[in-house]
């Protein structure tokens, strides 16, 4: 949970490019971690960049607390003394330094700003101790991230942007990296802003996310909220539609092969993943395409997974039919993707009280 207190990034400004204009008036509540979330070409990395100072918008300003950064289009904050660890893509280290050469650089450039970070704790956290005497050539993928991440946090910024930290790894390696960014923020109590275009790594890391769409922000909130509102259609290619639900971790059988999770008072079964702590809050994707309807509580079916639900949308698009769904007797939604055959033959209405049938669930993130 979010406390009221977290400092406020301001952004509110109009960035103009030949074919593009980016339009931001939003405060974004600097605490945990807030994905910029959108379709390629809507201006998520321009918008990092405005926040870090090296794009500046030609109105309007950029402010963190009751610092202005940008005013009225002019630069009032240098890049380098905005205190943001910016990670790209492709990590940017230095290539003539060891992984080592690098965290010192950034620490003795920092050292006087304080915060308490110590490398050797950054060092232990990212798991980089093996790599220190390394030259940064040669370092896989997912060990350049990991240096990459290491070093940011040992500049010791008041914000972390990390530009698509995830994209260009194997899926082993997005794996691998993937727990270091849900964890580093709130272990040294920086709050990180990060690109992604893919809702499964937004969902596995952030707490709010910043929807833009075409230069313009389209959502933006805690996570559950905003992605349960939003058409994700157009922001995933049409790939992916579906819910986001948390869920309590209750317990784990090894014999059947599952971990048991409660979602607003009904059971879910899980692939069985004896890591997560039991009373652990574990957010789940749900895509649609695998929520089916059934009007009574079917016997005899492999799926463990069914839930009694009301309707309450039915929504026809091109490939189908979308159903929002409630989950009772709780608040949870779900959404399920049918066959327009399939609303025809089981004359399905608002309001009506039918049977969701979970074919599967993941741990958000846990499918890249
Ligand atoms: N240096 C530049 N000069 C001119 N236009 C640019 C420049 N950088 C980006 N653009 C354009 O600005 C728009 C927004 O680009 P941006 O990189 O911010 O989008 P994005 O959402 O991060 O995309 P992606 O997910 O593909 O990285 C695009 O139309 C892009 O072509």
């Amino acid at each position: 949970m979010l406390s009221v207190s977290a400092e406020l990034l301001s952004c509110h400004f109009r960035l103009r490019r030949k074919g593009f204009d980016l339009r931001v008036a939003e405060a974004i509540p600097l605490e945990g971690v807030t994905a910029v979330f959108g379709p390629s070409g809507s201006g998520k990395t321009t918008l990092l960049r405005c926040i870090a100072g090296l794009d500046v918008p030609e109105e309007g300003g950029v402010r963190l607390g009751d610092q202005d950064w940008v005013r009225d289009g002019k630069t009032l904050v240098k890049p380098q003394h905005r205190r943001v660890g910016l990670v790209f893509q492709d990590g940017r280290l230095f290539q003539h330094l060891s992984v080592e050469g690098n965290l010192d650089y950034a620490d003795r450039r920092s050292r006087k700003d304080g915060n308490g970070i110590s490398v050797g704790d950054v060092v232990e956290a990212t798991g980089i101790t093996p790599l220190l005497k390394r030259p940064v050539e040669g370092l896989s993928g997912g060990e350049t991230r990991r240096v990459a991440l290491a070093r940011a946090i040992v500049s010791r910024p008041r914000l972390l942007l990390l530009d698509e930290p995830l994209s260009g790894l194997d899926r082993a390696a997005r794996r691998e990296l993937l727990p270091y960014l849900r964890d580093l923020p709130e272990r040294f109590g920086i709050p990180a802003l990060f690109v992604s275009h893919d809702i499964e790594e937004v969902t596995a890391l952030a707490d709010r996310v910043l929807v833009l769409q075409g230069g313009n922000v389209t959502a933006h909130g805690p996570i559950g909220d905003v992605l349960n509102m939003l058409d994700l259609a157009p922001l995933t290619d049409g790939a992916r539609q579906g819910s986001v639900v948390e869920a309590v971790v209750r317990s784990h059988d090894p014999g059947l092969g599952v971990t048991q999770v409660d979602l607003k008072g009904q059971a879910l079964h899980l692939p069985l993943n004896e890591s997560l702590a039991e009373n652990s809050v574990v957010r789940l994707f749900v895509d649609a395409r695998d929520v089916s309807i059934a009007l009574t509580r079917p016997t005899g079916l492999s799926i463990r997974n069914i839930l009694p639900v009301r309707i309450t949308a039915l929504s026809p698009e091109a490939g189908g039919v979308e159903i929002d769904l409630s989950v009772l007797p709780g608040t949870g939604t779900l959404k399920s993707r049918i066959t327009r055959a399939a609303l025809r033959d089981l004359d399905l209405v608002v309001g009506q009280e039918v049977f969701a049938l979970i074919k599967s669930v993941s741990l958000a993130g846990q499918n890249n």
